[in-house]
């Protein structure tokens, strides 16, 4: 399913109480933080671009490994990667400097969208208007039940997608509080979409409704309050 198709429509259309409309140059700047994703601003950060991405694969592959197979293959394949993790660790840090700009965008950050991050699936994003898209597949490190993406995961998904819709309230708070209906089990290794957006806004408080689909199929949905600083 492409993601610019739109996706089934929610049982009940809800009221969009206080929703502004939001012009596109604002949304598109309360988004930069995860969205678009640039192109890597320098050979190293390209690089370490395609280390996080190695690491996504090393840490699948962690998961999967039978421990039933050859156990001096593991040992020395456990060694090897202890002495791979101490050399990147021993490499400059960017805790050891003043972070630059782009060191703390949520697209190069985040453990949902962030390029450097080898805990992001990662999540790709699209927004059109006050609706946010995105979509990931979670791999075996995502496991709970069987075959099926672990429910914090399937929560912090929608947390992700949730904090990027907000932006349709015309301003960035933070999660006071998420609820997600988990109406099937969310498959592992293939694409789950989600959409989300602002349905009523009070004052500092917007609530926003997200819902994601396996195949096209619901297979979660829920809400969340995010409520922004107080001006100062
Ligand atoms: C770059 C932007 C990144 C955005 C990322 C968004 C996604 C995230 O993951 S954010 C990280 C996870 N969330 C957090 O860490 C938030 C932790 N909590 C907090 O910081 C604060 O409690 C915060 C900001 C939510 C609210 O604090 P504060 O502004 O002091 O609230 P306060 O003035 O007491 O209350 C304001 C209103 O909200 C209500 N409220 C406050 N907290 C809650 C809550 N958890 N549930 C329901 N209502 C609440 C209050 O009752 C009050 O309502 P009313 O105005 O009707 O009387």
């Amino acid at each position: 399913m492409s993601t610019t198709e739109p996706l089934p429509a929610a049982e009940a259309a809800p009221p969009l109480a206080g929703v502004p409309d939001v012009p596109a140059d604002v949304l598109a700047e309360l988004r930069s933080t995860w969205l678009p994703r640039p192109e890597p601003d320098s050979a190293g950060r390209a690089e370490r671009h395609r280390l996080a991405e190695a690491a996504r694969r090393l840490i699948e592959a962690v998961k999967l490994v039978d421990p039933e197979g050859d156990a001096d293959a593991l040992g020395s394949v456990a060694d090897e990667v202890s002495d791979l993790a101490a050399r990147i660790a021993a490499l400059p840090s960017v805790e050891q400097r003043t972070p630059s700009f782009e060191d703390l965008q949520l697209h190069e950050r985040s453990p949902f969208v962030g390029a450097a991050n080898p805990l992001a699936p990662p999540m790709e994003l699209e927004a059109d208007g006050p609706v946010v898209r995105a979509h990931a597949v979670f791999g075996a490190a995502y496991e709970g039940p069987m075959g099926r993406v672990h429910g914090g995961y399937v929560a912090a998904a929608f947390d992700e997608v949730m904090g990027v819709a907000q932006s349709g309230a015309g301003a960035l708070g933070m999660t006071a509080y998420l609820t997600v209906r988990m109406k099937r089990g969310t498959p592992l290794h293939q694409r789950i979409d989600y959409e989300a957006e602002v349905v009523r806004v009070e004052g500092r408080k917007a609530w926003v409704e997200a819902r994601s689909y396996a195949d096209g199929v619901l297979v979660a949905d829920g809400e969340g309050l995010f409520i922004r600083a107080r001006a100062v």
